[in-house]
């Protein structure tokens, strides 16, 4: 059957829902592109229609579309081909003349769409963050670019572009889109089962499409009772109970609120582990892991000697503690994530800490238990992304252990563009030290107080690779200073905006 997201994906911005206001700011960077030049970034949540909006867009004005992935080392090239300075008087799409900068035949034009601009990368790539925003300024043709998380953008490129917000769509607007697909499948449906799909979705239209499909699979119409009680009904029970112990919830009332929940204490602990960064200020978070851990030592017992009365006191430190390490009480809406390694997780967390502890030279115990939080606590979803590569390169993690390690999601281009170039920093130092040293452990970089006082040897590979950008300058790797000197993109400025506080770990 076809993908239903593809088959009634919008073809005209006017079918792009929920976002009105952004759509017409789109509309009109596009009708006033001759008078600025300047690219456009489109960012906000997955499956709220960026890229539909970027396509749509592009079938409006009559424009060729070129999609690229902006994190590809590639890129630069074909922009450069494309739309370069090469490209500012020819036209695209083999016409001798008339579009970009040079003629009025806009007709001509080509849409540039570079995909995830939030996860390019200046160090390791030829084609990275300042190669991208030199492209992007000097563009003969107009781009856009997508990308999830505004601030994770280079200052040069969010300097050099126009930004375009989309924000979540309402359930309000998915229902319409929801009953259309229905009607054009010929599925008859009770307005509540839609709702109800699009109220699980918490803003994501695609996310919603392709529940509406997988509920509808094999039959013409649909119940509330039909619809899905899989995986994402199981997580809007959780959706509550994370608010309840992460916001709002006193010690006592967040204890009963797990009671409330249909999870395993091991599963209300891993959702509370992946999202209490989102929520927490960096104190609150630290006492809040405090209770975890501990929470996980009386898991680790129920294991052992599977005996089931030790899970009060998982749950005790899990949603009390958690609860209690707040200040006070918490407001805003978050979209709280998964938790990505549910099945393979206890193969995959062995062979992390293995690898840890050989690195380290410390035992597997210690690498479970001290090291391995504090990893997962400064990697938090693969940022600051430098140290995820340090990390990675550091314990030759794979695709599966970094998306272990920091929760994102194994299969994502971030997980393994961060194993790409992990990979090569280690065939680097390979290469660099090969006279004796084939031990990752790189020369002394002179400061072995610093090191001393590391608590472990992740910490000191994490910090000797370069991670923390205010080290660039102590940093043995002359190519790397040189690389990040010159990538005005990723300024220390920058990267100090995720990184606050960061070298309070270290
Ligand atoms: N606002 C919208 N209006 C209509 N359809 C939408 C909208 N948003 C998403 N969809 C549906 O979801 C599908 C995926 O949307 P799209 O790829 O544009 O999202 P996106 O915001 O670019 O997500 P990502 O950041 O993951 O690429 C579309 O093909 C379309 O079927």
């Amino acid at each position: 059957m076809a993908d239903w997201t593809e088959k009634y994906r919008p073809s005209t911005l006017s079918e792009v829902r929920g976002n009105d206001k952004a759509r017409d700011a789109f509309a009109e960077w596009a009708r006033s592109w001759d008078d600025h030049r300047e690219a456009v970034v489109l960012h906000g949540s997955p499956g709220v229609g960026k890229t539909s909006a970027a396509h749509a867009l592009a079938n409006d004005m009559g424009w060729e579309t070129v999609e690229l992935n902006a994190s590809d080392q590639r890129t630069a090239d074909v922009i450069e081909r494309f739309a370069g300075r090469a490209a500012r008087n020819a036209t695209l799409g083999g016409s001798a003349a008339g579009g970009g900068a040079a003629g009025g035949d806009t007709a001509s034009r080509q849409l540039v769409i570079l995909d995830e601009a939030d996860n390019i990368h200046g160090n390791y790539d030829r084609g990275g963050a300042s190669a991208i925003t030199e492209l992007v300024k000097e563009s003969g043709q107009p781009i856009v670019l997508i990308a999830n998380d505004y601030y994770d953008m280079s200052r040069g490129l969010r300097n050099a572009t126009q930004e375009i917000e989309f924000r979540d769509v309402s359930a309000r607007s998915i229902v319409p889109v929801l009953r259309d697909v229905c009607r054009k499948e010929g599925i008859e449906f009770e307005s509540d089962a839609l709702q109800r799909i699009a109220e699980g979705n918490r803003g994501d239209l695609r996310g919603a499409i392709n529940d509406l499909q997988a509920a509808t699979q094999g039959r013409d119409s649909i119940t509330v009772g039909d619809v899905v009680t899989g995986d994402r009904d199981k997580a809007l029970g959780l959706f509550p109970f994370l608010d309840a112990v992460l916001k709002e919830e006193s010690a006592e009332e967040a204890l009963q609120s797990a009671y409330a929940v249909d999870e395993t204490p091991d599963d209300l602990m891993r959702w509370l582990e992946n999202n209490v960064l989102d929520v927490y200020e960096p104190a609150e978070a630290v006492r809040a892991y405090d209770f975890l851990a501990n929470a996980d030592v009386w898991l680790g017992r129920v294991r052992a000697t599977q005996n089931y009365s030790y899970w009060r006191y998982a749950t005790d430190n899990a949603a009390a503690g958690v609860a209690a390490a707040r200040d006070g009480e918490k407001g805003g809406w978050t979209r709280y994530g998964r938790p990505q390694f549910w099945s393979s997780s206890d193969a995959t967390a062995d062979e992390v800490v293995g690898k840890i502890a050989a690195a380290s030279g410390c035992s597997v115990a210690t690498a479970r238990r001290e090291v391995l939080p504090f990893l997962q606590a400064v990697t938090h979803h693969c940022k600051p992304r430098e140290l995820t590569v340090a990390m990675a390169a550091a314990y030759d993690l794979d695709e599966e252990g970094v998306a272990f390690v920091t929760g994102s999601g194994e299969s994502t281009n971030k997980v393994a563009s961060i194993v790409e170039d992990a990979q090569a920093r280690r065939d680097e130092l390979i290469e660099e030290h090969a006279d004796g040293a084939f031990a990752f452990d790189g020369p002394d970089r002179g400061d072995d107080e610093g090191d001393a006082d590391a608590p472990n040897g992740a910490a000191r590979d994490g910090d000797r690779d370069d991670a923390d950008p205010d080290d660039s300058e102590t940093t043995p790797d002359g190519t790397d200073r040189s690389d990040s000197a010159s990538d005005d993109d990723l300024s220390t400025e920058d990267d100090d905006d995720d990184q606050a506080g960061l070298t309070d770990f270290m």
